[in-house]
């Protein structure tokens, strides 16, 4: 007890303003610096692995420490000035002062660390592959949503700043496809000409709360969505019609009415001003309509390589039955469709279920079968009803799969299961209890899907061995 008090004593030693020496070791998830100081683990963002610095130490924890970097005395030669202007400030990015080479490596090392801690695979038996990275990574997300403010008389729209509750102005972004920039920039132009009233957050008056711009890679529709505190907007008919003479080649504007006090964008009632309701896009060979809330994929260019691993990881022949669990509008199934004997889907959001059935009876699909509710629910159901799946493709949130639902697939020995994950911590884990429920690990693919930000994507390949 004496030891384990001197120990947490000697953890705990540094002191908030400190000024120390610090090795970065590593990257941490959230893209900072990781070093450690006596045995106190320090992150620092901004600093990057192999980099000797000198730090401040800001915030103290019982087990961790946050740091600033002072300065650099050694600095590592993956680091690159940042291209965006405002990269400092906006907080939207991560990793800009890390060359793109630089980040697929590390974020393939993100998962290396994830695997290393959760599982008790031997590092060199990892079957991890290379980063897939994107030729140009820049201009690839399809949609921005930027709260709307005002600066004196000047309507700005931007993201909440770094650790701060102030809105900085993005008039440019680096990452954005150039129209979701173009129509947004242009439409808080009109919002200012006109003085149409803007939200304010902390008195909750106004009207404008956020802009939301999507637009499809493919076919060059854009859509605007206005989401307001309030149904009535005065003088909407003006409003629209500035936007079709200003912005001529909008496709379609809806109001999205969120009365709420919330940091949630949208509220239930979307209501259409002008054109159609959705806008279309096009991944592969499938199309897709998109209404306002519908969620999909923010880089299409990366989802196809995404999805073609998924597929890839499958080995499906034609004859096996799959399971696309979490499979929100069912993209990932429909593209597996055309090779399997049935897709069967399950969501735990209603309308994404509506989208799957409609997007499988667009295309054609007779083999695909959707139910609205929780996986480890549903998977079980199926299983009494005496329906089998030969393959289990998953694709859960930041948290990981249920644990009941993990037991179920050890119940279920598929031939194969395919785990796609936005949390290497989360999926180290889920897979743990995957090894020990009878799969081995075939192989796993880091696929990014958000250049210079500290977001990773995974493909893991897995296959029933016991
Ligand atoms: C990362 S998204 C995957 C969406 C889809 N596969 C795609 O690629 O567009 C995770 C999905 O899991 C759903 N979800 C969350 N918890 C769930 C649960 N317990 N059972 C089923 N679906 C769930 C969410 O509604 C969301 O659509």
């Amino acid at each position: 007890m004496a030891k384990e008090t001197a120990n947490h004593k000697q953890k705990t030693a540094l002191n908030k303003g400190q000024t120390i020496s610090l090795k970065i070791k590593r990257l941490g998830i959230n893209g900072e610096g990781v070093g450690f100081y006596k045995r106190t683990v320090v992150f620092v963002p901004g600093a990057l692995p192999g980099e000797e610095i000198t730090a401040q130490i800001e915030n103290v924890y019982p087990n961790r420490a946050e740091a600033k970097v002072k300065s650099i005395r050694k600095k590592s030669k993956d680091r690159v000035d940042p291209p965006c202007p405002i990269y400092e400030q906006c907080g939207g990015c991560q990793l800009q002062h890390l060359s793109y080479a630089g980040q697929l490596r590390e974020k393939q090392d993100v998962v290396r660390q994830a695997f290393e801690r959760y599982t008790k695979i031997k590092p060199e038996d990892l079957p991890l592959k290379s980063t897939i990275g994107m030729e140009h990574p820049w201009e690839y997300r399809n949609k921005s949503q930027l709260q709307a403010a005002k600066d004196k008389d000047k309507v700005i729209a931007g993201l909440y700043g770094l650790n701060s509750h102030h809105i900085i102005d993005l008039d440019q972004c680096m990452v954005q496809h150039p129209e979701t920039v173009r129509v947004t920039n242009a439409v808080k132009k009109i919002l200012e000409d006109l003085n149409i009233s803007i939200y304010h957050e902390k008195k909750r008056t106004g009207i404008i709360r956020t802009i939301v711009v999507r637009t499809g890679f493919e076919t060059g529709e854009t859509q605007l969505v206005l989401v307001t505190a309030q149904k009535k907007i005065p003088r909407k008919e003006l409003l629209v019609s500035e936007i079709k003479k200003r912005i001529p080649n909008i496709t379609s504007i809806v109001q999205n009415v969120n009365d709420k006090k919330t940091s949630i964008i949208f509220g239930d009632q979307t209501i259409s001003l002008e054109g159609p309701e959705t806008i279309g896009e096009q991944l592969g060979e499938l199309s897709f309509d998109l209404s306002a809330r519908a969620f999909f994929q923010l880089n299409p260019k990366q989802t196809v390589k995404l999805y073609d691993e998924a597929k890839k990881a499958a080995k499906l022949t034609g004859t096996e039955k799959i399971v696309d669990a979490y499979c929100g509008a069912g993209t990932i199934g429909l593209w597996l469709a055309p090779d399997a004997r049935e897709v069967r889907g399950m969501d735990v959001i209603d309308e994404s279920i509506r989208n799957a059935k409609e997007n499988a009876k667009r295309h054609g699909f007779s083999n695909t079968h959707y139910e609205t509710g929780k996986a480890e629910e549903i998977l079980p159901m199926w299983l009494k009803e005496g329906w089998q799946p030969d393959v289990i493709v998953v694709d859960p949130p930041r948290t990981g799969c249920d644990q009941a639902f993990l037991k179920t697939v050890g119940k279920i020995k598929p031939k194969r299961m395919v785990y796609v994950s936005c949390n290497p911590s989360t999926l180290a884990k889920d897979v743990h209890m995957l090894i020990s429920e009878g799969f081995k690990v075939e192989s796993l693919t880091p696929v990014d899907m958000f250049p210079h930000t500290a977001h990773v994507e995974v493909v893991c390949s897995l296959v029933w061995e016991k």
